[in-house]
């Protein structure tokens, strides 16, 4: 369980205190999840999830809090954090900044279909549109300089044929960053890591709707067509082996085509932002798993999983039918 800071329930009855939200019932660790320390509060009004930040700055967050509030208040289901007073959304718990927002109703849809994948491709346009007018900016965090800042640090961990294999994708990614096809893509905030975790679904088997987006803490400014990628990357493939799904791919983009048609570099780009979606997951996933920081319990995602993905992007890319 990745709890890497324990709190009481006088410490959270005092922390929900100034947000008007009710009297404290009950509070939970919740296990899944690998950056932050997350509980799921209840109230006798209602429930939510409090967030304590292990990673992100006091500095740092504002640009996620409030992208978060900018979203709901233009309809897009997003988890709305709770104000103070003073309105105030950002605050700080065991000398840690944390947060506390609405829980979504329902639960993850791991085993996704072409329902599934309309629906988040359809929403992810959505979010993409809400967010242009979005005034605060914070660069992708986990974009093309972290990538060449931490894979040296995996290096010494891999195999030859991996080392080549990861060298000469980052390579191939600055190449591209330099050229002005990728310069040109449509960017704004985005979510860059809408994994199936990180979204819900509720209703019956085979009528589900989806209900809500979260986890925004990896968001930032950078290219739509990324967003679609890491969503692509995951949504849209056999977990085993890392094969891309076509036509639930297809059906992803035509959803997302319907509120946001792909400009022509986007559609010619695809294939290689999602050779560097894979890259940024593998790699965060190799920093992870070899050079881990403490938390109660642990368990960091399989890299392997994403070196497949990547092999897999590299020897079949594809393009959305036209
Ligand atoms: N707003 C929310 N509504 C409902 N469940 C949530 C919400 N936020 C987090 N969770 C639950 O907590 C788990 C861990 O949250 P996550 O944001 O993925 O953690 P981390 O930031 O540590 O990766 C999620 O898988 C989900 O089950
Ligand atoms: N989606 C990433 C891990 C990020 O962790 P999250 O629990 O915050 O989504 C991956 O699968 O590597």
């Amino acid at each position: 369980m990745a709890v890497f800071t324990e709190v009481s329930l006088d410490e959270a009855r005092a922390f929900i205190a100034p947000l008007d939200v009710g009297t404290l019932t009950g509070l939970r660790g919740i296990g899944a999840g690998i950056e932050n320390t997350n509980y799921f509060v209840t109230t006798d009004r209602g429930e939510y999830v409090l967030t304590i930040f292990e990673r992100l700055t006091f500095e740092q967050l504002p640009f996620y809090l409030h992208l978060m509030q900018h979203l709901a208040r233009r309809g897009i289901p997003v988890p709305d954090p709770h104000a103070d007073a003073a309105g105030e959304i950002l605050h700080t718990l065991k000398g840690k900044p944390a947060a506390l927002v609405d829980k979504l109703e329902g639960g993850h849809q791991l085993a996704p279909d072409h329902h599934h994948c309309e629906q988040v491709g359809g929403m992810l346009a959505r979010m993409h549109l809400a967010g242009q007018d979005y005034p605060r900016h914070q660069p992708n965090l986990r974009g093309l300089a972290w990538w060449a800042e931490t894979v040296p640090l995996v290096l010494p961990y891999l195999t030859a044929a991996q080392h080549t294999l990861i060298s000469e994708e980052l390579a191939f990614q600055q190449e591209l960053a330099d050229s002005p096809a990728f310069q040109g893509l449509p960017a704004g905030p985005i979510h860059a890591d809408l994994f199936r975790d990180n979204v819900m679904f509720a209703g019956l088997p085979g009528h589900e709707r989806l209900t809500g987006f979260f986890d925004f803490y990896f968001a930032g400014v950078d290219s739509f067509l990324f967003d679609i990628a890491v969503c692509l990357n995951d949504w849209c493939i056999d977990l085993d082996t890392g094969a891309l799904i076509e036509d639930r791919a297809a059906a992803f983009v035509a959803a997302y085509e319907r509120s946001r048609p792909l400009e022509g570099n986007e559609v010619r780009l695809l294939p290689a932002l999602m050779r560097a979606a894979a890259l940024r997951f593998w790699t965060s996933r190799l920093w992870d798993f070899h050079l881990p920081r403490d938390a109660a319990l642990l368990q960091p995602h399989d890299p392997a999983h994403f070196e497949r993905v990547l092999q897999a992007r590299i020897d079949n890319p594809w393009h959305p039918p036209r």
